[in-house]
């Protein structure tokens, strides 16, 4: 299905954007596409926003820029995720390309997430350019940039490893998809395959803020050929900024401590990662026994998502427990709230790493190495730690919001006119109109 575009929309250039078909890639492309469309230098592009179909059910009404449209390709189904990603690499390539053919003005540009690397190739046979987009951490990207160097990885989970250029030593537990288990080195593979297309982009842009990651990224840089934009968070901050709560120049004060008093707790019902309903049971005993006061969200993957900043961004929320998906843990660190850890997969290790040891705004919920197995973190043990956590008479709790606070204002300059996130995205714009005129 196409709607139509708007008669005021007479484009002569017309950029594609394909997001991997999930929400934690869809709410990035779709708030970097909004952020596109409000820089002055891009004015006259017009956006076309391709989802599967079953995509445009989720979020075909929501508010979006006139000079944006959607296009739909048919829907992908697996079982489970790897045969979800492997579907997606090998399967929507085709139906992309015809969409291609059919959109009128014909496309001058594409931007496509990374994992969609046949983009890649589709640009190619178009001789148009391909911007790859990457909704997870410059870390986590560089490590796989690096995977040959992880060789005889030890059991020993809590060993670390410091023979990785420029990256802060980190433990073998916190490297991506390294449990051993099939699921992971299935998922490894495909990953890893999609990785080795990258620098056959035009442009490379991490949905990043380069103060929060700037060695990764400066290495990043400096070994791959293709320009790379470090392009801002790419969360909906722009429709938060009259909230004096999430004021890019508040400055440091003792009575927001006052404030923190209430755990932000999400259960992502993802349909393919999710916390066991074991575990989710010792933390509900928990959360309930620990005497703290919580607010506990329930999500599935299509409920409506644009509400988790502004939550994150009261003033009543002193913590956020967080499985650091890389967008909740950027509104994290914007909202300037410190965090409880508690990854599941993928490259929500290295965001809790990057949290705990790099940024130190969060502690570990789970503090068990094992490489192999799947422990439970018991509701005594949760409990205990919420309440520490949350008890801000206490030096360590006031010392790690007091952090937070101090990288919310050093990522808010970033997002502000003149800061390196604004700078980029200026500069990609720039280097994008004039590849495309
Ligand atoms: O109650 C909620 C919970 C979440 N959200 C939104 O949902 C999105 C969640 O994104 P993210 O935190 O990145 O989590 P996932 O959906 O799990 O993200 C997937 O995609 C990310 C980006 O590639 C990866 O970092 C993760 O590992 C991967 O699981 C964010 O925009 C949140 O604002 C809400 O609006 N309300």
């Amino acid at each position: 299905m196409e709607a139509a575009p708007s008669s005021s929309t007479c484009a002569c250039s017309h950029l594609v954007t394909m997001p991997y078909p999930a929400r934690g890639y869809i709410n990035p492309m779709m708030n970097f596409c909004k952020m596109l469309l409000s820089n002055d230098n891009t004015r006259l592009i017009l956006v076309t926003f391709v989802v599967t179909e079953e995509w445009l059910g989720f979020i075909g009404s929501d508010p979006k820029p006139d000079i944006m449209r959607f296009a739909t390709i048919p829907n992908v189904v697996a079982s489970d995720h790897p045969g979800f990603l492997e579907a997606v690499m090998a399967k929507m390539e085709a139906s992309f390309e015809e969409l291609l053919n059919r959109l009128q003005p014909p496309p001058t540009a594409i931007v496509s997430d990374t994992f969609l690397y046949w983009a890649v190739v589709v640009g190619s046979r178009r001789n148009i350019p391909v911007a790859l987009f990457s909704t997870m951490s410059a870390s986590i990207f560089f490590v796989l940039h690096h995977h040959h160097l992880l060789v005889n990885l030890s059991e020993n989970g809590g060993e670390r490893v410091d023979y990785i250029p420029e990256i802060s030593s980190m433990r073998v537990v916190d490297f991506p998809l390294n449990d051993g288990s099939c699921r992971s080195k299935q998922l490894l593979k495909t990953c890893l395959k999609g990785f080795a297309w990258v620098s056959k982009a035009q442009y490379l842009l991490f949905t990043s803020i380069y103060e929060l990651e700037p060695h990764a990224i400066d290495v990043l840089k400096a070994e791959l050929s293709l320009p790379i934009y470090t392009i801002g968070p790419a969360i909906p901050y722009f429709s938060l900024q009259n909230n004096p709560t999430f004021s890019t120049t508040n400055g440091t004060s003792d009575s927001y401590m006052e404030w923190l008093q209430v755990l932000f707790f999400t259960s992502h019902k993802g349909s393919h990662f999710s916390v066991s309903r074991a575990q989710m049971d010792e933390i509900a005993f928990a959360l309930r026994e620990s005497g703290i006061q919580f607010l506990w969200v329930g999500r599935s993957e299509a409920s409506r998502c644009d509400q988790q900043l502004r939550v994150l961004s009261h003033p009543s929320i002193g913590g956020f427990w967080s499985h650091c998906g890389w967008n909740s843990t950027k509104e994290g660190v914007l909202a300037g709230v410190s965090f409880l850890t508690f990854p599941i997969i993928m490259d929500q290790q290295i965001d809790s790493k990057m949290i705990v040891e790099d940024w130190k705004v969060g502690w570990r919920v789970k503090e068990d190495v094992k490489v192999n197995t799947t422990t439970l973190v018991k509701k005594d043990e949760i409990a205990m730690l919420v309440q520490k956590f949350m008890d801000l008479d206490s030096n360590l709790a006031r010392e790690i919001r007091e952090r937070s606070e101090t990288l919310r204002q050093i990522c808010s300059r970033a997002i502000t006119n003149g800061g390196s996130a604004v700078t980029d995205l200026n500069a990609f714009v720039k280097d994008l109109v004039q590849t495309i005129h």
